[in-house]
């Protein structure tokens, strides 16, 4: 795999740092969350192939336990408010000094600086600060976040890990670790560029949610169907609108033209009423097969079984039969491999994991008896 050899500690966090640890874990990295002590249950529901330390880093032997892994390993991920590392004596500064190889990869709502830099927050506040979240919503409706992709993982965990594979690679030439500071906000904001580079293409010239990609063209939207279902419409060139049209068993000439404006409110009122007609697979045999751009709305449930991404093997099942996407991108030599077991228990690998980095059994005993670390003598899974 692309990232085999490649050791990563990833400091546990809510949603961003894990799934850039799970991306670095698909594609061959070995990954080593380091959770709190006393803690009863993980939420990290994206831990696949990684394993559990389980350290208490506000102790000054805990905080000592990090920096030796961190001596030899690649890259560490830390998910907290800027400041908070430093205060356990764990900042860059110091890590670096004892490895100056380690990627040490910042991953925050604000960034590293800046008057909300310390401030609390989630994808929707960050979303909001990148601008994007202005733009999104219907007409006279309130801005709409969209669940929380767009900030914690759009532009924040895949950025992240974005940031980490070029340093990786930058490293090979320089020999230099270095610091990455990912802030949610640019992150978002950037996945974004678009956005702000079409602004002279009139793509966004009236009010949110009148707009030809924000729900304002009926020719890009959702329509439901007889059985309650969805279908996705996105036809938007000419010759794929003449498709639209024709599937919908409509006639142009009695319609108004594509890109009027002011006919689109009506446009939308006979498209919801014939799609109203059929049921989604009744649409979807229409439409399959044909460049109209339409497609069902698929549930979760209901992806993995469509042809189409079945024929590719898009999805995975693991081994306690949930399905979820395979790692993307494929690449063609050294694809990525998830691990099909489930996650670690907090502390699961502690005795492993120290082992393998040098420590001796009578050190994992002191540390373990002292509440440093927690061994969870539960049988390893990994
Ligand atoms: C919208 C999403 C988030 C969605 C996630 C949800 C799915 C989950 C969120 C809450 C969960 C529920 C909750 O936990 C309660 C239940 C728990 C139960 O076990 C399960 C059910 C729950 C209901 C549970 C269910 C779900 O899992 C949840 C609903 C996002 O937007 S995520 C993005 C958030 N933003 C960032 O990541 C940006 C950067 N980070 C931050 O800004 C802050 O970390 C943040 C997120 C604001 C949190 O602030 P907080 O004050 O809590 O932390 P920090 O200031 O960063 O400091 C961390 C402190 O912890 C100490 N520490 C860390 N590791 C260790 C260790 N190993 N040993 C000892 N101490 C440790 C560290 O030193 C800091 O201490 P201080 O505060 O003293 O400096």
């Amino acid at each position: 795999m692309a990232l085999a050899g490649i050791r990563v500690i990833e400091l546990a966090g809510l949603a961003p740092a894990p799934f850039c640890g799970m991306i670095l874990s698909d594609f061959g990295a070995k990954v080593i969350r380091v959770d709190r002590t006393k803690a009863s249950m993980t939420v990290d529901v994206q831990s696949r192939g990684k394993q559990s330390v389980a350290l208490d880093l506000k102790k000054p032997e805990g905080a000592a336990v990090l920096k030796r892994l961190c001596v030899e390993s690649d890259v560490l991920i830390e998910p907290f408010r800027n400041g908070v590392m430093e205060k356990l004596g764990l900042g860059p500064n110091e890590i670096l000094k004892d490895n100056p190889r380690l990627i040490y990869a910042r991953l925050t709502g604000f960034g590293q600086s800046g008057s909300y830099a310390k401030a609390a927050g989630h994808d929707i506040n960050y979303v909001a600060m990148s601008g994007l979240l202005s733009m999104l919503g219907r007409h006279n409706e309130n801005p709409y976040a969209p669940l929380n992709l767009l900030a914690d993982f759009a532009g924040g965990g895949l950025i992240c890990a974005m940031g980490i594979v070029l340093a990786l690679l930058e490293r090979v030439k320089s020999g230099q670790g270095q610091v990455i500071d990912t802030s949610m906000v640019e992150g978002a904001a950037y996945v974004g560029s678009f956005l702000w580079k079409s602004q002279n293409l009139g793509l966004w010239n009236r009010s949110r949610g009148e707009n030809m990609l924000d729900s304002g063209a009926p020719f890009y939207e959702t329509y439901k169907t007889a059985d309650g279902k969805y279908m996705a419409v996105g036809a938007i060139e000419p010759q794929f609108y003449e498709e639209l049209i024709k599937g919908l068993d409509l006639d142009s000439s009695q319609l108004p033209l594509q890109m009027s404006f002011s006919d689109w409110p009506e446009l939308k009122r006979i498209f919801t009423e014939t799609f109203a007609s059929k049921t989604q697979a009744e649409w979807s045999k229409i439409f399959d097969g044909t460049d109209a751009c339409v497609t069902p709305v698929l549930s979760l449930d209901e992806v993995s079984s469509h042809p189409h991404n079945r024929e590719r093997g898009s999805f995975i099942v693991d081994a306690q039969g949930d399905i979820s996407p395979r790692p993307a991108p494929l690449l063609s030599r050294t694809p990525a491999m998830p691990c099909l077991s489930g996650g670690p228990l907090i502390g699961e690998h502690t005795d492993l994991v120290l082992a393998e980095y040098g420590y001796s059994k009578d050190e994992i005993a002191k540390l373990q008896s002292s509440g440093i670390i927690e061994c969870n003598k539960t049988k390893s899974r990994l």
